[in-house]
């Protein structure tokens, strides 16, 4: 006699039927916005899609838009491994399924894009464990802790999954928590994204261990004022966006987006190396100016204005 293997939680009880399917959309995300290392992040309006169809067997995967020729087309594939690792924290599992992703998020350019898939295939199994109906769907706090798991940090996890700014902690190097600020209306935002990447796993481990008691007060000051720049007083954006905790570290690894960054603030811009790099965000209360795109463009940066997006939902 064979036995049929399933994918999900072991010994599940809840089998998902066949046929069930459903199609999530997750936004990228910016992390840092300066000062706040790993406890500062921004949702963004470029989104992945995520669709999930239970099968008969197997892992099957099929990837449109961004990088879709970079990826593994198996189990290996980082939004199937978050579809697996949803069915298992929810206690459920399928005879197989597959996945179609559709992505607009670049990859590499610190707009989130790996925290966008982890949020997109946790959020697409935790949908289909909804729509089955017998067990309980991942609340938005599990969502949080299973991606940063993934990512080893919470910044761009919690806000794909969470929408809007951000303020993100961990206790010791396991648990992770977050909570959504209220973005001030005025806020707009432009993402400077080059066509080169780096890892975001590169440019962590050029950052030192320990940093000079004064430049963590600087940096302590700058986060908390981000805070209140974000949600109350835009006015301060430009000194709640400056750091001296990681983006000085990376400037050798990140030479063009160093010199975006301070041409940037050199003509008033409250700019930031977005997340781990190479790409530069800028906040303020009006678009970015034509002299400043064509500084962009000078030095192979495509300015883009974006919104403050959602988090995660379910579309069909
Ligand atoms: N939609 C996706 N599908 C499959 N794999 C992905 C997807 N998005 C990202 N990845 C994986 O994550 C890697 C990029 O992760 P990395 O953390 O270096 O950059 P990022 O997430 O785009 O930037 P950052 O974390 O600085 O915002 C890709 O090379 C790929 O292996
Ligand atoms: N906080 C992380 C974000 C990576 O996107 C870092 O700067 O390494």
């Amino acid at each position: 006699m064979t036995t049929r293997t399933t994918i999900g939680a072991p010994d599940a009880k809840c089998i998902l039927a066949q046929g069930l399917s459903v199609r999530v959309r997750v936004p990228g995300s910016s992390a840092n916005l300066g000062p706040g290392f790993d406890c500062l992040g921004l949702a963004l309006s470029i989104y992945d899609e995520v669709a999930v169809t239970v099968t008969d067997g197997g892992i099957t995967v099929a990837v449109a838009g961004e990088a879709a020729d970079q990826v593994p087309l198996d189990e290996r594939h980082l939004v199937a491994r978050a579809v697996v690792r949803g069915f298992e924290a929810a206690g459920v599992a399928v005879p197989g399924f597959h996945l179609e992703t559709r992505n607009a998020i670049p990859h590499s350019r610190g707009l989130g894009s790996s925290a966008a898939a982890v949020v997109g295939g946790l959020a697409a199994a935790s949908a289909l464990v909804a729509a089955d109906g017998r067990r309980a769907a991942l609340d938005a706090e599990t969502l949080v802790q299973l991606s940063s798991e993934f990512e080893g940090h919470p910044d761009n996890a919690a806000a794909s999954v969470l929408g809007s700014a951000v303020v993100t902690w961990s206790h010791g190097h396991d648990a992770y928590y977050a909570r959504r600020l209220s973005v001030h209306p005025s806020i707009v935002v432009t993402a400077c994204v080059p066509q080169f990447e780096s890892s975001t796993e590169a440019t962590r481990g050029v950052l030192p261990d320990s940093v000079p008691r004064k430049d963590a007060v600087f940096n302590v000051s700058r986060a908390a004022l981000g805070v209140v720049a974000l949600t109350a007083d835009p006015d301060c954006l430009f000194d709640a966006t400056q750091d001296r905790l990681h983006q000085d570290y990376r400037a050798e690894a990140l030479p063009d987006t160093t010199r975006l960054v301070k041409a940037l603030r050199d003509a008033g811009c409250a700019a930031t190396v977005s997340g781990a790099g190479p790409s530069v965000l800028v906040l303020g209360t009006a678009p970015l100016g034509a002299p400043e795109v064509a500084l962009a463009a000078e030095l192979g940066f495509t300015a883009i204005p974006v919104d403050v997006a959602g988090g995660v939902e379910v579309i069909s």
